[in-house]
């Protein structure tokens, strides 16, 4: 009865998709009683009852995430003074097991690839705290602004930098040696170094990023990365451009390459059931056009596949990369991985350290994990762990 509902309530052409690439559309039956999710900023457990006080319900500790908590779907947070303070995040806990799989540990150079709108980038930093440092990528920098925003509001930004670059080619290596954070001159020129980040940046260093957005050179990864944020040790406070824009022979990636990179790739969000509830304002004719085209489909997995390999490439030998997408389709995910394999003899899948625990499946390939939206009530998400083999 139930999935007949879930069904009448999805649209034909969503439907033909889910047929097409071989998922039961029952996985959304309970799609509208799926919780929501939050994790707590570290240091505010104390403050639980105080929040379940203000947000009105009780905060239902997840058994199998460590940090996270699940609120019935219609609780509001937005308006309540703990997450106004960024005393709590809005993340879902699918999205916290593909963190968890990267196992970070104290002092790991981390690269985001496809990082906004900010949500994993925030959890990574943080698990990390006051060591290591965060790289995060992505094509579209409004998206990469309100990461910024995120880093800001969390008082989070210490350790990270941000680029508006094209993650298939981007290609710089994670700052190891810290530099001086009092130097302060502009580093407008290629002599002279970062001085501290501020939101006020020169009227002639604004007007040329735009002029590169405009040109679409972001995106064919023509144009150095553009550095929209940077924290006090990141590692480019008291760099000059030239040592920050460094470029590196492959053989040195294995040894001075990130310690974990993660590949949240763009992908058709038809597994992310919050996504797809969206539709329902936007029009079921959007979601036609925006996720189910073919002709897209077909390229989004030639970019899922560059993603992979460009963030496999950034890794250095021993190191490990989780490839994520929320969409539940093969292609997309399993098909990717299989191709990247074949193609990368170093790269070798891993079991995924906690995951017996975790409410997801066996996706098609050995170690890889599928969270359905109807089994795992998180929102759904496909997860690979890989490392890379010395050579
Ligand atoms: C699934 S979202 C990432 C979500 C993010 N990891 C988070 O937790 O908030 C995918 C992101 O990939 C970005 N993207 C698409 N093509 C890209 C490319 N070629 N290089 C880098 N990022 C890209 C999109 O702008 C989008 O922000």
């Amino acid at each position: 009865m139930e999935e007949e509902t879930s069904k009448a309530a999805l649209p034909d052409g969503f439907l033909d998709f889910l047929k097409e690439n071989g998922l039961d559309p029952s996985i959304y039956a309970e799609s509208h009683s799926t919780p929501r999710y939050i994790r707590l900023k570290p240091g505010c457990e104390a403050q639980i009852e105080e929040i379940e006080g203000e947000i009105k319900c009780k905060l239902e500790k997840v058994d199998w995430l460590p940090g996270f908590y699940a609120l019935p779907p219609d609780v509001q947070i937005a308006n309540s003074n703990a997450y106004r303070e960024g005393k709590m995040y809005g993340i879902d806990a699918a999205s916290g097991a593909a963190v968890s799989a990267l196992n970070i540990s104290a002092g790991d150079h981390v690269l985001d690839l496809c990082a906004a709108p900010g949500a994993k980038l925030c959890l990574i930093l943080d698990i990390l705290g006051d060591s290591g440092s965060v790289t995060g990528v992505d094509v579209s920098s409004h998206r990469l602004a309100a990461c910024r925003t995120m880093l800001q509001k969390y008082a989070l930004g210490n350790h990270c930098r941000l680029f508006v670059a094209d993650g298939t080619t981007f290609s710089l290596l994670p700052l190891r040696i810290h530099s001086d954070p009092k130097s302060c001159e502009s580093a407008l020129e290629e002599n002279v170094t970062f001085k501290e980040w501020t939101s006020r940046r020169p009227w002639k260093e604004r007007k040329k990023a735009a002029r590169v957005r405009k040109s679409g050179a972001v995106h064919s990864g023509n144009q150095l990365p553009e550095l929209i944020y940077y924290g006090r040790h990141s590692g480019v406070v008291g760099l000059n451009k030239s040592e920050l824009y460094q470029t590196f022979r492959d053989s040195e990636l294995m040894s001075c390459g990130y310690d974990k990179v993660l590949v949240d790739a763009e992908c058709t969000h038809d597994g992310s059931i919050k996504h797809v509830q969206k539709f329902e304002h936007w029009g079921w004719e959007t979601l036609q056009r925006r996720v189910l085209d073919a002709e897209r489909s077909d390229s989004l997995t030639v970019l899922q596949l560059k993603l992979l390999t460009n963030g496999f490439r950034l890794l250095k030998a021993g190191g490990l990369l989780v490839y994520s997408t929320c969409s539940l389709t093969v292609a997309q995910n399993e098909d990717v991985v299989k191709q990247f394999l074949e193609e990368n003899p170093l790269a070798e899948l891993q079991a995924i350290d906690g995951a017996e625990n975790w409410p997801s499946k066996n996706g098609q390939l050995p170690n890889t994990l599928r969270f359905d939206p109807l089994t795992s009530k998180t929102s759904g998400l496909f997860v690979a762990k890989i490392s890379k083999l010395a050579i």
